[in-house]
């Protein structure tokens, strides 16, 4: 499946790497045309199949976080292509050595969906509905609203995880790991940005409110990577830098460095969400125990709304998490 989609290349081009999903091609076109229009340079391309592409296992079987992009990276350290495309809360937070986030688009909706049959919501699914999510946070934040749903483990691609909702249009193989059943479930969770982007959002039924659902550290994010020191990221580095916005930067660095203070990854029933409020960083953040019976919320406010004042505010919000119990809660790695 690697190979180039258009056939931009040569001197004074780049390439931009990406899964080969539907919604990696989506975003990542979306990314290329936009860097191809500030930039004035043509683009191509790369599609770089990832082990999480071809293994239909549970998350949890597959050696720990971000294989997803783990694939990608090693494409842009090999210089199999200039530019990598990632769903931001699919990104392990540790940064590897000689890669930097060059961009953070402004994020889009950062909500979790619930996409249930015959226009219910959470409120008004029948006692004992089946809902379908392979995280455990949304497991978790679900069964602490309504403790009597049924939470099926599903996996697959946007397209096909939403095939399962009876009364759902028949899901576009987008290179799911498994065919749909059709209709085997009552709804399934799905980010907002995802279905958003593949114009999949008429089969939202609810828009699940933060008060209920915190979203996944980086939820509707994108970040755009590259070895900073090469030609083609030198071509195109004010593009980049005219792409990234800066409040979606500030609160994705607070979600991600509480995260990685929490030695969580994005498997974790950890929900974090900040937001530039005036001149100020507020972060929201839970950490919850996976049968949802208990939930630990908390919020703090940064004094400022600086990069380094994000990134401390991640780490003093943990601490107090963890100060509560939160390791023990979620069984995150001993400290
Ligand atoms: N883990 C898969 C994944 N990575 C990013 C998105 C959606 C888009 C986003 O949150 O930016 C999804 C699908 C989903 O969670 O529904």
């Amino acid at each position: 499946m690697n190979g180039t989609v258009s056939t931009a290349a040569g001197r004074g081009s780049f390439r931009v790497g990406t899964r080969g999903s539907a919604l990696a091609l989506t975003q990542t076109t979306t990314v290329a045309e936009a860097l191809a229009a500030a930039s004035g340079h043509p683009y191509e391309i790369v599609r770089v199949k990832t082990e999480g592409d071809v293994t239909s296992g549970p998350l949890s079987q597959l050696g720990g976080t971000g294989v997803f992009a783990a694939a990608l990276r090693l494409a842009l350290l090999d210089g199999g292509c200039d530019v990598a495309v990632h769903s931001l809360k699919d990104l392990p937070s540790v940064q590897p050595e000689g890669l930097v986030i060059a961009a953070t688009p402004t994020r889009a909706d950062v909500r979790d969906a619930l996409c249930a049959r015959d226009g219910l919501t959470l409120a008004t699914l029948p006692d004992g509905a089946s809902v379908g999510t392979g995280s455990p946070r949304r497991a978790a934040q679900l069964l602490a609203a309504r403790p009597d749903l049924v939470i099926v483990d599903i996996r697959g691609n946007v397209g096909t995880r939403l095939g399962r909702v009876a009364g759902k249009a028949p899901a576009a193989d987008d290179g799911g790991v498994g065919r749909a059943v059709q209709g085997d479930l009552d709804a399934v969770v799905l980010a907002s940005a995802g279905l958003t982007r593949l114009g999949l959002q008429e089969h939202i039924t609810e828009y699940l409110d933060p008060s209920i659902m915190l979203p996944a550290p980086g939820q509707g994010a994108l970040a755009v990577e590259c070895r900073p020191e090469t030609a083609a990221a030198g071509l195109i580095a004010p593009a980049l830098a005219g792409l990234d916005d800066l409040g979606t930067r500030l609160a994705v660095t607070a979600e991600r460095s509480l995260l990685s203070r929490l030695e969580a990854g994005c498997a974790a029933p950890v929900g974090a969400l900040a937001s530039v409020d005036g001149g100020s960083l507020r972060l929201e953040a839970v950490v919850c125990s996976t049968d949802g019976t208990r939930l630990l919320r908390r919020s703090l406010d940064a004094g400022a709304a600086s990069l380094e004042a994000a990134g401390d505010l991640g780490v003093r919000l943990a601490g107090a998490l963890l100060a509560d119990g939160a390791a023990e809660l979620a069984e995150l790695a001993r400290h």
